[in-house]
């Protein structure tokens, strides 16, 4: 505020008014008689106003029950916990109590669907973050609560939310799918696959190793992690030292990190190395879905191809074989061995290739849309540009076969019908997610 130039000033000497002392004394009387009328007055109002006050006054009601909001995101209060319990209670009494993370995501929708389906609890975590169309997380999220399963909008990072989650379920299995996907973002947006990828899932585990029961771990790695590797096709026991992107880079370091969770807490955890999975209310930013988007709109799409001049191939993996596997890996998941913190034995540690063990190039892949779409798409092959991508995919499949009883029977023109089948509905229709049935 601007102060005012001409307001009248004090003296600068005050000393120099003095007052007349005859005059003072009377003066001072008037005063003091005057000051003990106001006083009385003044107590007799206070004491009207506070009777008034205690008349009137209701407690407020207590804060437990108001909503808590944490970072933009809204949990708590006794009405949300109920909505928690009630949905991971089991409909089964061999069923497991399951806290499904990234449920709103491709893959968690459909493996927290699936155990819901066969008795299972579940409940789900999702932050519905702007990677791709919320709008498409949402309608996952209508699916799963028509089935009965909420998906609670919080972080992995927000360790308040964890902790009350647990303290409030005794999940006995945790399937952790929440991350930051994608191959060739990465490269964009770094610190997005640090704070999901690690810190995210740092957080996540130090919740599993404090919580009393500890629960059993399953949780999505990559077939990325093989990076640079050549052997093929890829097995565990291949190494993982070379990735070729942050993103992998990420997922390997999940795999490290679980590891000394493993050792540290006795925690039981199983890393599951996913081989590009596609199939119906998948991710967009994968290359078989925005490719259908691309080829019905009329736009030029670009295949890549090895910078030899030969096919980019993957070991393209269907959504339900993907969720047989994550439901063998619970099912034979051992529990983990600690208590609160405190490591009583060794436990479980695993790790498999869950893929279709049966690459197809992308050149296929692109001829498989076309067919199904009956539209030939406008192609431009470029060679594939260094930021993260590699030549090829192909699982070892042995290993899941034999300790989880998985064995994938979708082939990609099979699965990919399945996947334009649903597109073309979901896309045409105003209220998509209604008249979808699969
Ligand atoms: O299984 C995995 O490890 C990974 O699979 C996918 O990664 P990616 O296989 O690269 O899947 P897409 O991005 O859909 O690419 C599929 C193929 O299409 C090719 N492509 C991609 C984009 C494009 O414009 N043109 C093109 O030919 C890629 O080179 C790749 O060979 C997922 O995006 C990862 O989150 C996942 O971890």
């Amino acid at each position: 505020m601007v102060q005012q130039l001409n307001e009248p000033t004090s003296p600068s000497t005050p000393g120099k008014l003095k007052p007349d002392k005859s005059h003072h004394i009377h003066h001072r009387f008037r005063i003091h008689s005057s000051h003990s009328r106001l006083t009385l007055f003044s107590s007799l109002f206070l004491a009207f106003i506070l009777l008034l006050f205690f008349l009137t006054f209701t407690p407020p009601p207590p804060p437990t029950t108001a909503p808590r909001r944490v970072l933009g995101d809204s949990w708590g209060g006794s009405q949300w916990e109920r909505l928690v319990s009630k949905s991971a209670r089991r409909s089964s009494a061999s069923g497991h109590t399951v806290l499904v993370t990234g449920a709103a995501g491709f893959v968690g929708t459909h493996v927290s669907l699936a155990l819901k389906r066969r008795g299972d609890g579940v409940l789900g975590l999702d932050n519905f973050n702007r990677y791709y169309d919320p709008n498409l997380k949402r309608a996952r999220q209508k699916l799963l609560e028509r089935a009965g399963v909420f998906v609670v909008d919080g972080d992995i990072n927000d360790a308040a939310l964890l902790k009350k989650l647990f303290d409030v379920v005794p999940f006995t299995h945790v399937m952790h799918l929440a991350a930051q996907a994608g191959v060739r973002y990465a490269m964009q947006n770094p610190g997005s696959y640090v704070h999901s990828n690690v810190a995210g899932f740092v957080n996540l585990l130090e919740a599993c190793k404090s919580a009393n029961p500890q629960p059993a771990i399953v949780w999505a790695s990559s077939s990325s992690v093989y990076g640079l590797n050549s052997k093929v096709p890829f097995s565990e026991k291949d190494r993982t030292d070379q990735p070729a992107s942050l993103y992998a880079a990420t997922k390997k370091a999940g795999e490290e990190i679980a590891h000394s969770y493993n050792h540290i807490y006795g925690l039981s955890i199983t890393a599951l190395r996913f081989f590009t999975v596609y199939g119906p209310w998948g991710r967009p930013d994968m290359a078989y879905f925005f490719f259908t988007k691309d080829i019905l709109k009329g736009k030029t799409i670009t295949v890549f191809e090895s910078p030899d001049g030969g096919t980019v191939s993957r070991d393209f993996t269907y959504i339900d074989d993907i969720v047989k596997g994550c439901l063998g890996a619970l099912d034979t998941a051992k529990k983990s061995t600690g208590s609160g913190g405190k490591k009583k034995g060794s436990a479980q540690f695993r790790v498999f290739n869950l893929g279709n063990t049966s690459p197809v190039p992308v050149s296929d892949l692109v001829a498989i849309l076309e067919r199904l779409l009956k539209v030939t798409a406008k192609k431009k092959v470029l060679p594939m540009p260094r930021n993260g991508d590699v030549k090829f995919t192909h699982a070892n499949i042995s290993l899941a076969h034999k300790d989880l009883g998985y064995r994938p029977t979708i082939d990609l023109e099979t699965g990919l019908r399945k996947f334009v089948k649903w597109y073309l509905e979901f896309y045409s229709s105003g209220s998509n997610y209604k008249k979808v049935a699969w």
